[in-house]
Order: structure tokens, then sequence, then C-alpha cells
């Protein structure tokens, strides 16, 4: 399978350009689709900041592609070989969205939704053709992590799956064929790790920056090259049994949302996007850490794929 002739990205926030500019350096002509016209400006210079990316790992470009901007869904949707669906994570504008790009598209056409972690088949219960409706989560930033989980719902065909994993292995990524469980495993295990990080800053054990140091060095670091599975086996099966048996108990089991996040999102403190959130960002602080994140993804990954190729 290649790469879609034309494709469709129907969200242009956070993951929608990357989205789009990776596609397109395969070869793809996309449509990039947003309500806001804004979001439509600001995508253009994410495209062009994913490209410059894509050129720092000398990622080929493949002739033919190339990224527009569609403030008309159905001008979007024209043509569209695939479709991703990258809006906000809310069930009933997701359905919404859905019925929309479904109207306008036909029924051999995949549908793919780049939810976080809700259940395909919570979103494909209202469409006419569930079975080309298949879960392709991206982590972000998208043109950067070679990851995509592929979740089908209860509905969606064994062809369908086949076709989106030759189209992720196409543009060099690995596809994780996973069963559907809320947050699918990247989230599951992310948000397990974020908890008990929220939990181990609000009771003071460290700070912020004291723990990002420790999991970046002391876990992260170390999962990007063993993996959790084979560092259990490096370690030793034995100890985890006898560190987990007093350690698993003491762990968080927060079962709702940190009051360190509540009490920062009440105060429309959101992160990098607000420039004050977990971290206060003065003047131009934000532009210079997404510039090192960048940095250091990029310099990581070519390190990362002499050793593990993706
Ligand atoms: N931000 C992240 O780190 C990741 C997010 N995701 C998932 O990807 C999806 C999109 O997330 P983000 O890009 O972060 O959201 P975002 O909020 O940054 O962007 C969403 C975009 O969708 C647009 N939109 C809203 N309603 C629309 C409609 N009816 N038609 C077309 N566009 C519409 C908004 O104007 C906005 O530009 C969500 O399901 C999210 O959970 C997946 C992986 C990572
Ligand atoms: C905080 C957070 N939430 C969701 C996701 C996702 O993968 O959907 C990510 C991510 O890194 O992509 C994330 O950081």
């Amino acid at each position: 399978m290649n790469v879609p002739k034309t494709s469709a990205v129907i969200g242009s926030g956070t993951m929608g350009p990357g989205i789009a500019a990776l596609l397109a350096r395969y070869g793809s002509t996309v449509r990039l689709n947003d309500i806001s016209e804004e979001a439509l400006q600001r995508a253009e210079t994410a495209c062009t900041t994913a490209s410059s990316v894509l050129n720092q790992l000398e990622i080929p470009t493949v002739p033919g592609g190339s990224v527009s901007y569609e403030l008309d869904l159905a001008t979007a949707l024209t043509g569209a070989d695939l479709v991703i669906e990258a809006v906000p994570e809310k069930l009933e504008l997701k359905k919404s969205v859905l019925a929309q790009i479904e109207a306008a598209v036909g029924a051999e056409v995949i549908i793919a939704t780049n939810t976080s972690g809700i259940p395909i088949s919570d979103m494909a219960g209202a469409m006419s053709h569930p079975e080309r409706f298949i879960g392709m989560h991206w982590s972000n930033p998208p043109h950067l992590i070679p990851m995509i989980e592929v979740i089908r719902g209860e509905q969606t065909t064994a062809e369908v799956e086949d076709a989106l994993v030759g189209i992720v292995k196409a543009f060099g990524y690995e596809a994780v064929i996973e069963k559907e469980v809320p947050g699918f495993i990247e989230n599951r295990v992310l948000y397990a790790i974020m908890r008990e990080c929220l939990s181990l800053v609000e009771q003071g054990v460290a700070t912020q920056e004291d723990l990002d140091t420790c999991v970046k060095w002391g876990i992260g670091y170390k999962l990007a090259v063993i993996g959790p599975m084979r560092l259990l086996d490096m370690a030793g099966l034995d100890i985890y049994e006898s560190v987990s048996s007093y350690l698993n108990p003491d762990l968080s089991n927060e079962s709702g949302i940190s009051p360190l996040v509540t009490d920062l999102t009440k105060q429309n403190k959101l992160g990098m996007k607000t420039e004050d959130g977990i971290y206060p960002y003065g003047e131009g602080d934000v532009a210079a850490k997404r510039a090192d994140i960048l940095r250091g993804l990029v310099t990581v990954r070519k390190a990362l794929s002499e050793i593990t190729p993706v």
C-alpha cells in the first residue's frame, strides 16, 4: 500500500499541520481543513516548521506532494482516499464531524480518527459505514514521533486495518495494532506516569523541575532504548516481584483529575498555549522551549534510528 494520492485532515490545531506535512512529504495531495480561518493561517506556519524538521531528519521528498488550506469541508474532502479527523477530543463533536464527512465521501473511503483514546466503537455508532472507520492515533509532534497506534472498532474490517497499516508503513512509521481499550496503549501508560508524577509534586516529594530531571534520565532515556517489557527481563522478574509487593499498594490510585491541574485550568493556566501552567513562561520562553524540544527530539530520533531503525 502506498501513501494516499489525496488525503484530507479535518482539524488544523496542534496535530493537524504535522500530520499534513508528513503525508505531503511522502507525495500526498493533502487538504487541511478547519472551521477557524485563524487556525488555518497558523497551520501554514506550522506546516513550514514541520517541513523544516523533516529536512533535518533527512526525510526525502516524494514528488507531487502538497498541502492546501480549506475552510470549506466539502472542498477539503473532494477526491480524498483517506480522511483523518483531528478535531477536539469531544465525543459529540467528533460524531457530528464524522457524519458531515460521511455525507461527502464514498463508502470505500477510509476515515481515521486521531482520538487520544475514545473507544472507536463509541464514535462509530451513528456512522452509515462503520466498517471503514478506524483509530489512527498519532503522538505529538506527529511528524517526529514515528509510531502510530491502529485500533479497529467492533465493525471495522480487517481489510481496512491492513490498508491503514500499509499506509503507515509506507511513510516509514511503526504501526502498533491494538485491541480497543480507552486510551489505547500509549495514553494508558503515559497517563499512569503523569498521575504518579502529579501526585509526587502535589505531595511536595519533588519540584516539577527535579521530577522532570529524574524521569527524563532515569526512565525516559532507558525506556527509549530498552522498552518496559524488556526492562523487566533486564532487572529480573524477582526484583520486580519484591519491589511491587510493597510499592504497588502505595502508588497513586487517584481516579479523578489531579487537584494541581484543576487548580491551574480554573485560572486558565493551560501551559504553553497560555504562557503559564505547570511552569511559568516569560517573554519568548515558549518559543525558545519549543525550539529546544524540537532540537532534542530530532537529535534523539536520529540516534535511536541508528540502533532501532524505525
Ligand atoms: N495535542 C496532543 O498532544 C494530541 C492530541 N491528539 C488528539 O487529536 C485530536 C486533535 O487534538 P489537537 O490537535 O490537540 O486539538 P486542537 O484543539 O489543538 O485543534 C483542533 C482543531 O480543530 C478545529 N475544529 C473544531 N471543530 C471543527 C470542525 N467542526 N471542523 C473542523 N475543524 C474543527 C479547531 O478550530 C482546532 O483548530 C484530539 O482528538 C486529540 O485528543 C492526539 C495525539 C496528541
Ligand atoms: C498530555 C498528552 N495527552 C495526550 C497525548 C496523546 O498522545 O494523545 C499526548 C501526546 O504526547 O501525544 C500527551 O502528551
